[in-house]
């Protein structure tokens, strides 16, 4: 299975360090939205695993995180290809979850219910913790200069992580193989 796992915020979307709580505030990144149709229509399965604490800090309800998720899906079909799955941690953390990046269960849900191991499956994020959470289940790591990772950048990262500038330009590389 040709399968990838992207981050949201900052990788898909343009992130905000006051959240993303309304749907009007989710705005594709250039490029990410084609980025994720080329994967799905090369035959790559499209999971997202995204850290969304603001349900449990109550900025947005779930049905506002659904709202944004549905547009996501529209998008993406719209261009052709399938959003295959997304899992998300609606946690703060003081809620101590297993879910909440950079702790691996968002992935190992996707594993599981996709019922295969994610040993070398590649893994977008603009965040330290995204690439940690993946690596964690043995996933390939690729940081994007969009969102947080600007700044993430310039941090320790882990061993073997490509660095491009955007979603679109992971997708060239890894369709160009
Ligand atoms: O990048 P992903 O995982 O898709 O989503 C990140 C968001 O849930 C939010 O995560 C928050 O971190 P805390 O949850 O407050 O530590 C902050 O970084 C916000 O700026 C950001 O929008
Ligand atoms: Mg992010
Ligand atoms: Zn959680």
């Amino acid at each position: 299975m040709k399968l990838i796992i992207l981050d949201r915020d900052g990788v898909i979307n343009q992130d905000s360090d006051a959240y993303i709580k309304t749907l009007d505030e989710w705005i594709p990144i250039p490029g990410s939205i084609a980025a994720m149709a080329r994967l799905s229509l090369a035959g790559w399965t499209v999971a997202v695993a995204t850290n969304q604490s603001g349900v449990g800090r109550g900025y947005y309800s779930e049905a506002t995180l659904e709202s944004m998720h549905q547009r996501l899906r529209e998008l993406v079909a719209e261009q052709g290809g399938t959003v295959d799955l997304i899992r998300y941690c609606p946690h703060t953390p003081e809620a101590g979850c297993d879910c909440r990046k950079p702790a691996p269960g968002l992935f190992r849900q996707i594993a599981q219910l996709l019922h295969t191991e994610l040993t070398g499956v590649p893994t977008v994020g603009d965040s330290l913790r995204d690439l940690e959470a993946g690596v964690a289940l043995g996933c390939t790591p690729y940081l994007v200069r969009t969102g947080k990772g600007e700044s993430t950048q310039y941090k320790a990262l882990p061993a073997g992580t490509q660095v491009f500038d955007n979603l679109s330009a992971v997708v060239d590389h890894l369709l160009e193989t």
